[in-house]
Protein backbone atom coordinates (compact mmCIF):
# COMPACT_ATOMS: atom_id res chain seq x y z
CA UNK A 1 0.00 0.00 0.00
CA UNK A 2 1.03 3.99 -0.45
CA UNK A 3 1.37 3.77 3.44
CA UNK A 4 3.70 1.33 3.72
CA UNK A 5 5.88 2.17 0.40
CA UNK A 6 6.87 5.08 3.17
CA UNK A 7 8.31 2.82 5.70
CA UNK A 8 11.86 1.95 6.65
CA UNK A 9 12.91 -1.30 7.03
CA UNK A 10 13.97 -1.98 10.36
CA UNK A 11 17.52 -0.84 10.83
CA UNK A 12 20.37 -3.67 11.27
CA UNK A 13 24.03 -4.00 11.19
CA UNK A 14 26.06 -3.24 8.09
CA UNK A 15 26.40 -5.69 5.53
CA UNK A 16 29.03 -7.20 2.97
CA UNK A 17 28.39 -7.91 -0.51
CA UNK A 18 27.23 -11.43 -0.58
CA UNK A 19 27.34 -12.99 2.72
CA UNK A 20 25.37 -9.84 4.11
CA UNK A 21 25.96 -9.70 7.81
CA UNK A 22 26.60 -13.48 8.57
CA UNK A 23 29.98 -11.90 9.63
CA UNK A 24 28.74 -10.36 12.75
CA UNK A 25 27.61 -13.98 14.36
CA UNK A 26 30.90 -15.56 13.39
CA UNK A 27 32.72 -14.57 16.19
CA UNK A 28 32.31 -17.37 18.45
CA UNK A 29 29.11 -15.68 20.16
CA UNK A 30 26.56 -18.17 20.25
CA UNK A 31 23.67 -16.84 17.67
CA UNK A 32 21.04 -16.12 20.52
CA UNK A 33 23.88 -14.49 22.61
CA UNK A 34 25.24 -12.77 19.07
CA UNK A 35 21.94 -11.56 18.47
CA UNK A 36 20.94 -10.04 21.81
CA UNK A 37 24.23 -7.95 21.89
CA UNK A 38 22.86 -6.71 18.08
CA UNK A 39 19.79 -5.43 19.23
CA UNK A 40 20.85 -3.60 22.31
CA UNK A 41 22.44 -1.40 19.25
CA UNK A 42 19.88 -1.90 16.73
CA UNK A 43 16.41 -2.50 18.67
CA UNK A 44 14.17 -4.95 18.94
CA UNK A 45 12.62 -4.93 15.21
CA UNK A 46 16.39 -5.81 13.43
CA UNK A 47 16.79 -6.75 9.99
CA UNK A 48 19.85 -9.44 9.19
CA UNK A 49 20.64 -10.38 6.32
CA UNK A 50 21.83 -13.38 6.09
CA UNK A 51 23.18 -14.42 2.41
CA UNK A 52 20.36 -13.51 0.43
CA UNK A 53 17.68 -13.94 2.99
CA UNK A 54 16.26 -11.15 5.31
CA UNK A 55 16.13 -12.09 8.67
CA UNK A 56 14.05 -10.31 11.17
CA UNK A 57 14.77 -10.67 14.91
CA UNK A 58 12.28 -9.68 17.39
CA UNK A 59 13.39 -9.13 21.28
CA UNK A 60 10.22 -7.24 22.37
CA UNK A 61 7.28 -7.99 23.83
CA UNK A 62 5.19 -5.62 21.54
CA UNK A 63 7.21 -7.15 18.49
CA UNK A 64 6.28 -10.76 19.47
CA UNK A 65 2.58 -9.74 19.98
CA UNK A 66 2.69 -8.50 16.57
CA UNK A 67 4.17 -11.73 14.97
CA UNK A 68 2.60 -14.20 16.69
CA UNK A 69 -0.90 -12.50 17.94
CA UNK A 70 -1.96 -9.87 16.34
CA UNK A 71 -0.76 -10.52 12.65
CA UNK A 72 -0.48 -13.98 13.47
CA UNK A 73 -1.90 -15.11 9.97
CA UNK A 74 0.72 -13.20 7.89
CA UNK A 75 3.47 -14.88 10.40
CA UNK A 76 2.25 -18.24 10.25
CA UNK A 77 4.03 -20.19 7.89
CA UNK A 78 7.60 -21.35 8.14
CA UNK A 79 10.27 -21.53 5.59
CA UNK A 80 10.55 -24.50 3.91
CA UNK A 81 14.04 -25.35 4.76
CA UNK A 82 16.37 -28.06 3.40
CA UNK A 83 16.12 -30.17 5.62
CA UNK A 84 12.31 -30.16 5.04
CA UNK A 85 12.45 -30.03 1.03
CA UNK A 86 14.76 -33.52 1.36
CA UNK A 87 12.93 -35.09 3.46
CA UNK A 88 9.71 -34.93 3.40
CA UNK A 89 8.21 -31.84 1.25
CA UNK A 90 6.68 -30.45 4.48
CA UNK A 91 3.93 -32.90 4.84
CA UNK A 92 4.86 -32.94 8.58
CA UNK A 93 3.27 -30.66 10.86
CA UNK A 94 6.20 -28.46 11.43
CA UNK A 95 6.76 -27.36 8.07
CA UNK A 96 3.33 -27.66 6.58
CA UNK A 97 0.88 -25.11 6.24
CA UNK A 98 -3.28 -24.31 5.63
CA UNK A 99 -6.32 -26.53 5.99
CA UNK A 100 -3.67 -29.46 5.92
CA UNK A 101 -1.46 -28.10 8.81
CA UNK A 102 -4.82 -27.81 10.65
CA UNK A 103 -6.16 -31.16 10.28
CA UNK A 104 -2.72 -32.85 10.53
CA UNK A 105 -2.40 -30.77 14.10
CA UNK A 106 -5.55 -31.01 15.47
CA UNK A 107 -5.18 -35.11 14.98
CA UNK A 108 -2.08 -34.84 16.78
CA UNK A 109 -3.36 -32.78 19.77
CA UNK A 110 -6.79 -35.12 20.18
CA UNK A 111 -4.98 -38.01 19.95
CA UNK A 112 -1.95 -37.20 21.98
CA UNK A 113 -0.79 -33.87 22.78
CA UNK A 114 -4.46 -32.71 24.65
CA UNK A 115 -4.56 -32.55 28.93
CA UNK A 116 -6.97 -35.96 28.97
CA UNK A 117 -4.89 -37.34 26.60
CA UNK A 118 -1.39 -36.57 28.40
CA UNK A 119 -3.35 -37.54 32.02
CA UNK A 120 -4.07 -40.90 30.74
CA UNK A 121 -0.36 -41.52 30.21
CA UNK A 122 0.67 -41.60 33.32
CA UNK A 123 1.35 -45.19 33.80
CA UNK A 124 3.80 -45.11 30.45
CA UNK A 125 5.31 -42.13 32.60
CA UNK A 126 5.66 -44.23 35.98
CA UNK A 127 7.02 -47.79 34.19
CA UNK A 128 9.73 -45.50 32.51
CA UNK A 129 10.72 -43.53 34.78
CA UNK A 130 10.86 -46.36 37.74
CA UNK A 131 13.13 -48.18 35.49
CA UNK A 132 15.35 -45.34 35.12
CA UNK A 133 15.20 -44.86 38.75
CA UNK A 134 16.13 -48.51 39.81
CA UNK A 135 19.50 -48.57 37.43
CA UNK A 136 20.12 -44.85 39.76
CA UNK A 137 20.17 -47.02 42.73
CA UNK A 138 23.36 -48.70 41.63
CA UNK A 139 25.25 -46.12 41.12
CA UNK A 140 24.45 -44.59 44.72
CA UNK A 141 27.26 -43.10 46.41
CA UNK A 142 29.56 -44.83 43.96
CA UNK A 143 30.13 -43.31 40.27
CA UNK A 144 28.80 -40.35 38.38
CA UNK A 145 25.80 -40.45 36.03
CA UNK A 146 25.62 -38.13 33.12
CA UNK A 147 22.06 -36.80 33.49
CA UNK A 148 21.24 -35.98 30.25
CA UNK A 149 22.02 -39.55 28.90
CA UNK A 150 19.82 -41.18 31.84
CA UNK A 151 16.36 -38.56 31.23
CA UNK A 152 17.09 -39.23 27.40
CA UNK A 153 15.97 -42.60 27.43
CA UNK A 154 12.87 -41.70 29.60
CA UNK A 155 11.80 -38.62 27.74
CA UNK A 156 12.39 -40.97 24.33
CA UNK A 157 10.45 -44.24 25.59
CA UNK A 158 7.65 -42.21 26.90
CA UNK A 159 6.95 -40.57 23.59
CA UNK A 160 7.64 -43.81 20.84
CA UNK A 161 5.30 -45.43 23.06
CA UNK A 162 2.61 -42.94 23.41
CA UNK A 163 3.46 -42.52 19.81
CA UNK A 164 3.81 -46.10 18.18
CA UNK A 165 3.21 -48.24 21.33
CA UNK A 166 7.32 -49.54 21.54
CA UNK A 167 10.72 -48.70 21.72
CA UNK A 168 12.12 -48.62 18.00
CA UNK A 169 14.24 -51.01 16.64
CA UNK A 170 17.96 -50.25 15.85
CA UNK A 171 16.87 -47.15 18.11
CA UNK A 172 20.50 -45.97 18.66
CA UNK A 173 21.40 -45.77 14.97
CA UNK A 174 18.02 -44.08 14.38
CA UNK A 175 18.16 -41.65 17.08
CA UNK A 176 21.68 -40.37 16.00
CA UNK A 177 20.47 -40.05 12.52
CA UNK A 178 17.16 -37.96 14.17
CA UNK A 179 19.31 -35.80 16.11
CA UNK A 180 21.99 -34.94 13.00
CA UNK A 181 18.74 -34.03 11.07
CA UNK A 182 17.46 -31.53 14.01
CA UNK A 183 20.79 -29.99 14.09
CA UNK A 184 20.82 -29.59 10.42
CA UNK A 185 17.67 -27.89 10.68
CA UNK A 186 19.53 -24.56 11.79
CA UNK A 187 18.58 -21.89 9.82
CA UNK A 188 22.07 -21.46 8.79
CA UNK A 189 22.55 -24.24 6.51
CA UNK A 190 23.81 -22.75 3.13
CA UNK A 191 21.13 -23.41 0.40
CA UNK A 192 18.85 -22.13 2.78
CA UNK A 193 20.43 -18.35 2.78
CA UNK A 194 21.91 -18.93 -0.36
CA UNK A 195 18.88 -20.25 -2.28
CA UNK A 196 20.43 -19.45 -5.82
CA UNK A 197 23.73 -21.28 -4.82
CA UNK A 198 22.13 -24.54 -3.64
CA UNK A 199 24.49 -26.70 -6.26
CA UNK A 200 27.12 -25.51 -3.48
CA UNK A 201 25.22 -27.23 -1.30
CA UNK A 202 25.03 -31.05 -2.50
CA UNK A 203 27.22 -32.26 -0.03
CA UNK A 204 25.01 -31.38 2.66
CA UNK A 205 21.87 -32.51 0.53
CA UNK A 206 23.08 -35.50 0.55
CA UNK A 207 24.16 -35.82 3.71
CA UNK A 208 20.30 -34.96 4.95
CA UNK A 209 19.22 -37.87 2.38
CA UNK A 210 21.13 -40.76 3.66
CA UNK A 211 19.83 -39.56 7.23
CA UNK A 212 16.49 -39.00 5.77
CA UNK A 213 16.65 -42.58 4.65
CA UNK A 214 18.18 -44.55 8.04
CA UNK A 215 14.99 -42.66 9.58
CA UNK A 216 12.14 -43.42 6.47
CA UNK A 217 13.14 -47.27 6.93
CA UNK A 218 12.79 -47.62 10.56
CA UNK A 219 9.24 -45.33 10.02
CA UNK A 220 8.05 -47.16 7.55
CA UNK A 221 8.63 -50.18 9.36
CA UNK A 222 6.54 -48.89 12.07
CA UNK A 223 3.83 -47.89 9.87
CA UNK A 224 3.23 -51.02 7.86
CA UNK A 225 3.16 -52.92 11.45
CA UNK A 226 0.45 -51.19 12.68
CA UNK A 227 -1.46 -51.62 8.93
CA UNK A 228 -0.88 -55.03 9.50
CA UNK A 229 -2.18 -55.30 13.30
CA UNK A 230 -5.18 -53.45 12.18
CA UNK A 231 -5.63 -55.84 9.15
CA UNK A 232 -5.30 -59.12 11.56
CA UNK A 233 -7.87 -57.11 14.02
CA UNK A 234 -10.32 -56.35 11.68
CA UNK A 235 -10.26 -59.96 10.02
CA UNK A 236 -10.52 -61.69 13.47
CA UNK A 237 -14.04 -59.17 14.24
CA UNK A 238 -11.56 -57.66 16.64
CA UNK A 239 -13.41 -53.81 17.24
CA UNK A 240 -11.73 -51.28 15.67
CA UNK A 241 -9.34 -49.79 18.62
CA UNK A 242 -7.25 -47.10 18.66
CA UNK A 243 -4.37 -47.91 20.63
CA UNK A 244 -1.45 -45.33 20.07
CA UNK A 245 -1.20 -41.73 17.74
CA UNK A 246 -0.44 -43.77 14.89
CA UNK A 247 -3.71 -46.39 15.04
CA UNK A 248 -5.61 -42.87 15.41
CA UNK A 249 -3.20 -41.32 12.21
CA UNK A 250 -4.06 -44.11 10.16
CA UNK A 251 -7.94 -44.57 10.51
CA UNK A 252 -7.93 -40.30 10.17
CA UNK A 253 -6.03 -41.38 6.70
CA UNK A 254 -9.27 -43.88 5.57
CA UNK A 255 -11.82 -41.08 7.14
CA UNK A 256 -13.38 -38.21 4.36
CA UNK A 257 -11.66 -35.15 6.02
CA UNK A 258 -13.93 -32.52 4.20
CA UNK A 259 -11.71 -32.62 1.76
CA UNK A 260 -8.22 -32.77 2.86
CA UNK A 261 -6.18 -36.06 1.82
CA UNK A 262 -3.08 -37.63 4.32
CA UNK A 263 -0.50 -39.18 2.67
CA UNK A 264 0.36 -42.59 3.83
CA UNK A 265 3.94 -40.52 3.90
CA UNK A 266 3.11 -37.71 6.41
CA UNK A 267 2.14 -40.57 9.38
CA UNK A 268 6.02 -41.36 8.69
CA UNK A 269 6.38 -37.63 8.86
CA UNK A 270 4.38 -36.70 12.09
CA UNK A 271 6.34 -39.83 14.14
CA UNK A 272 9.46 -37.91 13.24
CA UNK A 273 7.91 -34.35 14.45
CA UNK A 274 7.32 -35.85 17.64
CA UNK A 275 10.49 -37.50 18.31
CA UNK A 276 12.05 -34.32 16.96
CA UNK A 277 10.13 -31.78 19.17
CA UNK A 278 9.19 -33.77 21.92
CA UNK A 279 12.55 -35.62 23.08
CA UNK A 280 15.63 -33.87 23.59
CA UNK A 281 13.74 -30.51 24.62
CA UNK A 282 12.06 -32.18 27.60
CA UNK A 283 15.21 -34.02 28.37
CA UNK A 284 17.43 -30.09 28.01
CA UNK A 285 14.95 -28.34 30.40
CA UNK A 286 15.44 -31.31 33.17
CA UNK A 287 18.91 -31.07 32.86
CA UNK A 288 19.43 -27.51 33.50
CA UNK A 289 16.96 -27.18 36.47
CA UNK A 290 18.83 -30.24 38.06
CA UNK A 291 22.37 -28.08 37.58
CA UNK A 292 20.82 -24.39 38.83
CA UNK A 293 19.82 -27.04 41.93
CA UNK A 294 23.00 -28.44 41.99
CA UNK A 295 24.70 -24.30 41.61
CA UNK A 296 22.04 -23.18 44.55
CA UNK A 297 22.58 -25.65 47.15
CA UNK A 298 20.14 -23.88 49.46
CA UNK A 299 17.02 -23.69 46.77
CA UNK A 300 17.86 -27.62 46.29
CA UNK A 301 17.60 -28.12 49.77
CA UNK A 302 14.13 -26.06 49.76
CA UNK A 303 12.60 -28.06 47.14
CA UNK A 304 14.17 -31.30 48.82
CA UNK A 305 12.14 -30.38 51.95
CA UNK A 306 8.63 -29.23 50.07
CA UNK A 307 8.94 -32.32 47.86
CA UNK A 308 9.92 -34.96 50.67
CA UNK A 309 7.29 -33.74 53.07
CA UNK A 310 4.42 -33.87 50.52
CA UNK A 311 5.36 -37.61 49.71
CA UNK A 312 5.49 -38.78 53.23
CA UNK A 313 1.83 -37.20 54.29
CA UNK A 314 0.19 -39.58 51.72
CA UNK A 315 0.84 -43.00 50.93
CA UNK A 316 0.04 -43.53 47.61
CA UNK A 317 1.23 -39.84 46.23
CA UNK A 318 0.95 -39.43 42.50
CA UNK A 319 1.20 -37.29 39.36
CA UNK A 320 -2.58 -35.65 40.36
CA UNK A 321 -0.52 -34.77 43.97
CA UNK A 322 2.23 -32.32 41.85
CA UNK A 323 -0.07 -30.04 41.60
CA UNK A 324 0.63 -29.24 45.66
CA UNK A 325 4.13 -28.62 44.95
CA UNK A 326 4.06 -25.07 44.68
CA UNK A 327 7.81 -24.47 44.95
CA UNK A 328 9.16 -27.62 42.46
CA UNK A 329 6.91 -25.50 40.09
CA UNK A 330 8.78 -22.19 40.07
CA UNK A 331 11.93 -23.93 40.33
CA UNK A 332 11.03 -25.73 36.90
CA UNK A 333 9.29 -22.21 35.48
CA UNK A 334 12.86 -20.45 36.63
CA UNK A 335 15.09 -23.28 35.30
CA UNK A 336 12.86 -23.11 31.98
CA UNK A 337 13.31 -18.76 31.50
CA UNK A 338 16.84 -19.18 31.41
CA UNK A 339 17.25 -21.98 29.42
CA UNK A 340 14.36 -22.26 26.90
CA UNK A 341 15.68 -24.92 24.49
CA UNK A 342 14.73 -23.61 21.24
CA UNK A 343 16.67 -20.42 21.91
CA UNK A 344 15.30 -18.43 18.78
CA UNK A 345 12.34 -20.74 18.58
CA UNK A 346 11.07 -22.40 14.89
CA UNK A 347 11.61 -19.79 12.26
CA UNK A 348 8.31 -18.31 11.07
CA UNK A 349 7.83 -16.47 7.25
CA UNK A 350 6.37 -13.30 6.39
CA UNK A 351 3.38 -13.95 3.86
CA UNK A 352 2.61 -10.46 2.64
CA UNK A 353 4.38 -7.11 3.39
CA UNK A 354 3.32 -5.43 6.18
CA UNK A 355 4.38 -3.23 9.08
CA UNK A 356 5.72 -4.35 11.99
CA UNK A 357 6.20 -1.59 15.47
CA UNK A 358 6.54 1.43 12.26
CA UNK A 359 8.92 -1.09 10.21
CA UNK A 360 8.48 -2.65 7.22
CA UNK A 361 8.79 -6.37 7.23
CA UNK A 362 9.44 -7.59 3.55
CA UNK A 363 7.26 -10.44 1.69
CA UNK A 364 9.19 -13.82 2.27
CA UNK A 365 11.54 -12.82 5.16
CA UNK A 366 12.25 -15.08 7.91
CA UNK A 367 11.11 -14.33 11.55
CA UNK A 368 13.26 -15.49 14.60
CA UNK A 369 11.70 -14.69 17.73
CA UNK A 370 15.10 -14.06 20.47
CA UNK A 371 13.10 -16.14 23.36
CA UNK A 372 16.61 -16.70 25.11
CA UNK A 373 17.08 -13.19 25.33
CA UNK A 374 13.72 -12.01 25.73
CA UNK A 375 13.92 -14.30 29.33
CA UNK A 376 16.55 -12.42 30.44
CA UNK A 377 15.93 -8.76 29.45
CA UNK A 378 15.76 -6.30 32.29
CA UNK A 379 13.39 -4.57 31.64
CA UNK A 380 11.31 -7.54 32.05
CA UNK A 381 12.74 -8.96 34.63
CA UNK A 382 15.24 -7.85 38.00
CA UNK A 383 18.21 -9.80 38.62
CA UNK A 384 17.29 -10.99 35.21
CA UNK A 385 20.74 -13.03 35.31
CA UNK A 386 20.33 -14.98 38.63
CA UNK A 387 18.76 -17.98 39.60
CA UNK A 388 15.46 -16.84 41.69
CA UNK A 389 12.34 -19.27 41.42
CA UNK A 390 10.40 -17.21 44.09
CA UNK A 391 10.29 -14.44 41.99
CA UNK A 392 6.97 -16.19 40.62
CA UNK A 393 5.78 -16.78 43.77
CA UNK A 394 2.21 -15.15 44.03
CA UNK A 395 2.82 -13.90 40.09
CA UNK A 396 0.75 -15.71 37.35
CA UNK A 397 3.45 -14.64 34.96
CA UNK A 398 4.25 -17.98 32.73
CA UNK A 399 5.40 -19.47 29.83
CA UNK A 400 1.97 -20.45 28.57
CA UNK A 401 1.60 -17.86 25.53
CA UNK A 402 0.37 -14.58 27.63
CA UNK A 403 3.20 -13.03 28.63
CA UNK A 404 5.29 -12.21 25.68
CA UNK A 405 7.98 -11.53 27.44
CA UNK A 406 8.50 -15.11 28.14
CA UNK A 407 7.68 -17.52 25.39
CA UNK A 408 9.80 -20.81 25.28
CA UNK A 409 6.88 -22.40 23.81
CA UNK A 410 6.13 -19.78 21.45
CA UNK A 411 2.42 -18.33 21.53
CA UNK A 412 -0.44 -18.09 19.23
CA UNK A 413 -2.38 -20.58 17.12
CA UNK A 414 1.22 -22.14 16.09
CA UNK A 415 2.91 -22.15 19.20
CA UNK A 416 3.94 -25.41 20.72
CA UNK A 417 1.28 -28.12 20.91
CA UNK A 418 3.47 -30.21 23.11
CA UNK A 419 3.62 -28.21 26.04
CA UNK A 420 1.70 -30.28 28.20
CA UNK A 421 3.02 -33.55 27.16
CA UNK A 422 6.66 -32.18 27.87
CA UNK A 423 5.88 -30.55 31.35
CA UNK A 424 4.18 -33.49 32.24
CA UNK A 425 7.10 -35.40 31.79
CA UNK A 426 9.69 -32.62 33.56
CA UNK A 427 7.40 -32.49 36.32
CA UNK A 428 7.17 -36.29 37.07
CA UNK A 429 11.04 -36.41 36.33
CA UNK A 430 12.49 -33.82 38.72
CA UNK A 431 9.95 -34.85 41.23
CA UNK A 432 11.31 -38.96 41.71
CA UNK A 433 15.12 -37.36 41.22
CA UNK A 434 14.46 -35.02 44.15
CA UNK A 435 12.50 -37.45 46.19
CA UNK A 436 14.68 -40.60 46.17
CA UNK A 437 18.30 -39.42 45.79
CA UNK A 438 20.25 -36.65 47.29
CA UNK A 439 23.10 -35.13 44.44
CA UNK A 440 26.61 -33.92 44.63
CA UNK A 441 29.51 -33.25 42.40
CA UNK A 442 32.46 -35.37 41.65
CA UNK A 443 35.23 -34.25 44.11
CA UNK A 444 36.65 -32.14 41.83
CA UNK A 445 34.14 -29.83 40.80
CA UNK A 446 32.67 -27.09 43.42
CA UNK A 447 28.91 -26.18 42.80
CA UNK A 448 29.80 -22.16 42.21
CA UNK A 449 32.16 -23.33 39.52
CA UNK A 450 29.89 -25.44 37.64
CA UNK A 451 30.29 -24.74 34.13
CA UNK A 452 26.88 -23.37 32.20
CA UNK A 453 27.99 -22.19 28.99
CA UNK A 454 24.87 -23.58 26.37
CA UNK A 455 25.70 -25.84 23.17
CA UNK A 456 25.21 -24.55 19.77
CA UNK A 457 22.86 -25.83 18.23
CA UNK A 458 18.67 -25.90 17.33
CA UNK A 459 18.39 -27.77 21.06
CA UNK A 460 20.06 -25.53 23.20
CA UNK A 461 21.56 -28.27 26.18
CA UNK A 462 24.40 -27.63 28.39
CA UNK A 463 27.73 -27.72 26.54
CA UNK A 464 29.48 -29.88 29.14
CA UNK A 465 27.15 -32.38 30.12
CA UNK A 466 26.16 -32.21 33.63
CA UNK A 467 27.33 -35.66 35.75
CA UNK A 468 25.82 -36.15 39.21
CA UNK A 469 26.58 -38.97 41.64
CA UNK A 470 23.28 -40.09 43.02
CA UNK A 471 23.06 -41.22 46.94
CA UNK A 472 19.78 -43.42 47.45
CA UNK A 473 17.40 -41.68 50.28
CA UNK A 474 14.25 -42.87 50.02
CA UNK A 475 14.30 -46.18 49.08
CA UNK A 476 12.22 -46.99 45.53
CA UNK A 477 9.78 -49.42 47.40
CA UNK A 478 8.83 -46.87 50.22
CA UNK A 479 6.78 -44.75 47.70
C1 LIG B 1 9.08 -29.52 26.73
C2 LIG B 1 9.76 -28.77 25.97
C3 LIG B 1 9.34 -28.22 24.63
C4 LIG B 1 9.70 -26.98 24.18
C5 LIG B 1 10.52 -25.95 24.92
C6 LIG B 1 9.13 -26.84 22.86
C7 LIG B 1 9.27 -25.70 22.08
C8 LIG B 1 8.64 -25.50 20.86
C9 LIG B 1 8.69 -24.27 20.11
C10 LIG B 1 9.43 -23.02 20.53
C11 LIG B 1 7.95 -24.44 18.99
C12 LIG B 1 7.71 -23.39 17.88
C13 LIG B 1 6.55 -22.54 18.28
C14 LIG B 1 6.27 -21.35 17.41
O1 LIG B 1 6.66 -21.28 16.22
O2 LIG B 1 5.60 -20.44 17.93
C15 LIG B 1 7.46 -25.79 19.02
C16 LIG B 1 6.68 -26.36 18.05
C17 LIG B 1 6.31 -27.68 18.04
N1 LIG B 1 6.50 -28.61 19.06
FE1 LIG B 1 7.38 -28.26 20.84
N2 LIG B 1 8.45 -27.97 22.54
C18 LIG B 1 8.55 -28.84 23.59
C19 LIG B 1 7.94 -30.10 23.68
C20 LIG B 1 7.26 -30.71 22.65
C21 LIG B 1 6.69 -32.03 22.73
C22 LIG B 1 6.72 -32.93 23.96
C23 LIG B 1 6.14 -32.29 21.51
C24 LIG B 1 5.43 -33.52 21.01
C25 LIG B 1 5.43 -34.70 21.58
C26 LIG B 1 6.36 -31.11 20.68
C27 LIG B 1 5.95 -30.99 19.36
C28 LIG B 1 5.99 -29.81 18.64
C29 LIG B 1 5.44 -29.67 17.30
C30 LIG B 1 4.78 -30.76 16.46
C31 LIG B 1 5.64 -28.33 16.92
C32 LIG B 1 5.25 -27.66 15.60
C33 LIG B 1 3.94 -26.94 15.77
C34 LIG B 1 3.45 -26.23 14.52
O3 LIG B 1 4.26 -25.87 13.66
O4 LIG B 1 2.24 -26.07 14.41
N3 LIG B 1 7.04 -30.18 21.41
N4 LIG B 1 7.87 -26.42 20.18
Amino acid sequence: TNGQSKLNLPPGPWTLPFIGCLHHLANGKLPQHAMRDLARSYGPVMLLRFGQIDHVVITSREGVQEVMKTQYANFADRPLLSVAKVSNSGCDIIFSTGAYWRLLRRICVNGLLSLKRVKSLSSIRHEEIHSMLECLSTFSDKSPVKIFEMVSKVSINIVTRAVFGGRCKRQEVFLKALRELVQLSSWFCVSDVFPSLSWLDVKMRREILRIYRVLDSTTEEIVQDHLEKQKQRENNGDEDVEYDLVDVLIKTMKDDNGGVSIPFDSIKSVILDMLAGGADTTTTIIEWTMAELIKHPEILAKVQVEIRTAASEKIDFNENDLIKLRYLKLVIKEAIRLHPPAPLLLPRQCKDTCEVLGYLIPSGARVLINAWALGRDPEYWTDAEQFIPERFEGSSVDFKGNNLEFVPFGAGKRSCPGMDFGTAVVEIVVFKLLLHFDWKLPDSVKPNELDMTEEFGASCRMKKPLSLIPILRVPLSDI
